[in-house]
Parts: C-alpha cells; structure tokens; sequence
C-alpha cells in the first residue's frame, strides 16, 4: 500500500484572540482517503482549528501547508435562512457557483435526497437539512470535505445514517474528511483517526488501538469516558479550567497511543 498522501499540513500553529491564547502548538497531517474527527470540550478551539485549515484564520505563528489548487467543501455548523425569505433546495443549492440542474441532482442523489429538490428549506427536519448541507460540500467536487457537527440537530437513527453517508462519500470519492463531533460514541465507529484538541493537542489515535483510559473523564466526564471506552490514548498532565496544561510534563505534540 502506498504511503497516505498528506492535503493538508499544519506546522506548530498558535492562534492567539488578543490575550487568549487558543490554540498552542498545534501539528495536523490530513490525508486522502482518511477521516479525522476533532473532538474538545466547548471553547477547546476545535472551530478556529477547522478555520485555520479553510484559511479563514492565519495563525499568530506556525506554518499552514495545503496542497495546490486543494478543493475544499465546507459543511458549516448553522445556517442562519431568514424564515421570510422563500428558498427552496434547488435554489439553495443554486446560491453555490454551480447553477447547472445536473450537478446539483447528482449531490443530493449521493446523499439519498433526490426527493427534496423541490422542497422548502424551511420544512426540512433536521437531518434532511444536514443533507442539503452535505450536497452543497458535494458541489465543491472536494478532495477535502470539512464537516463542522454535522450531525446536530438530528435523532439517533438520523445521525447513524449520516455518519454512514459519510463514510460511504469518503469511500466512493477517495476525499479527505476532517469533522468536529460531540457524539463521541458514534464517532468511534465512523473516524480512521481522532485528535482530542483542548487548546493544544491532547492526544490522538486510531480508534482500533483501544482501551479504557481514565484520564479522559478529565476532560469528558464519567459518560464520555464510557462513551469512548473503546478509544486508546494517554494523557500525560492536566488542564486548569482555561485548559492550559498544569504538569511537570512537557507536551511534545505527538500522538500517543
Ligand atoms: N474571532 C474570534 N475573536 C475572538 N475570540 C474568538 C474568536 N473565535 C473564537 N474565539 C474564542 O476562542 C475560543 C475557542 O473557540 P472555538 O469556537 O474555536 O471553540 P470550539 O472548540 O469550537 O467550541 P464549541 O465546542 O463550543 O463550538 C473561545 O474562547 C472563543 O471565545
């Protein structure tokens, strides 16, 4: 097998919002073909580090290497459509760059919603709306699908199925897939490669090396560390409550598992 091909590369990135210092060291390689799922508590700098790798965000220092010419779709955590404005899915989709009808059947017919074309965005539930989404990343042709909680707002059943699109999307275009996820126990199931970012990379692995580590209540509690009781990594210090490290260990910024 031939050696994963890196699309994105981040350097000992830091971005710091005045005085808060966001994120600290951060190193990330996406590859081809591979899904990487960021997963932080609230405030743990999970979306600044997907605005960093969009290029919404220059790093206060660090280096931020994407292939050339990446294509990259973008599914975002909310759209925000004025209830008074009449907007149906063909048209949504439409406010893309692609305005051609075969283009955008063929994205919703990936995402099994060929039937919505012609629906009100208003009336969607919530995982028909998350699939609009995903269709609207399709039309990027992307080599690199970033996902930010793709599955809010969706029942369990819904979200299954939609972790399921997703990996099934990965297999047929051989993309990239970097998403942010709270859904820590379906995440374990549908992620090749998981960072645990809290400001700075905590730990990351390949859910396959798996164990029961009960440093992670740390960070998720007693139900995410049950949650991920199939996931192996090691912390090796802990956080204040800004999430700064307090230890005598120094973070290397390697994985560890
Ligand atoms: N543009 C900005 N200007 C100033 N501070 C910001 C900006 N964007 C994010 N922050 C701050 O950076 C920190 C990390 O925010 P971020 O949204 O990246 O976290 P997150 O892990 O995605 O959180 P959540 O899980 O709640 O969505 C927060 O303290 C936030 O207030």
């Amino acid at each position: 097998m031939s050696a994963p091909l890196d699309i994105i590369r981040l350097k000992d990135v830091n971005v710091q919002f005045g005085h808060n210092h966001v994120l600290q060291q951060v190193n990330l390689h996406l590859h081809r073909d591979c899904i990487t799922t960021l997963i932080g508590p609230n405030g743990a700098g999970k979306t600044t580090l997907v605005r960093v790798v969009l290029g919404l965000i220059k790093p206060s220092s660090g280096n931020v290497w994407r292939q050339p010419g990446l294509r990259i779709g973008y599914m975002p955590q909310k759209l925000l459509i004025d209830r008074t404005f009449p907007l149906t899915v063909k048209r949504f989709l439409q406010t893309t760059r692609t305005k051609a009808l075969a283009p955008i059947k063929t994205a919703l017919e990936d995402v099994n919603a060929s039937h919505l074309l012609e629906h009100s965005m208003h009336d969607l539930s919530g995982g028909e709306t998350q699939r609009v989404m995903l269709a609207r990343a399709l039309l990027q042709d992307p080599e690199l699908l970033v996902l930010d909680e793709p599955v809010q707002g969706v029942d369990i059943n819904g979200q299954i199925e939609l972790y399921n699109l997703i990996g099934h999307i990965r297999k047929q275009r051989g993309c990239g897939v970097l998403m942010i996820s709270h859904d820590l126990h379906l995440v374990m199931s549908s992620t090749d490669h998981v960072i645990c970012l809290n400001r700075h990379v905590c730990c990351s692995g390949n859910p396959e090396h798996v164990s029961n580590d009960p440093s992670f209540r740390e960070m998720f509690g007693q139900r995410g560390a049950d949650s991920l009781a199939l996931y192996s990594h090691h912390h090796n210090h802990q956080h204040d409550t800004h999430g700064d490290v307090i230890t005598d260990h120094p973070h290397t910024g390697d994985c560890k598992h």
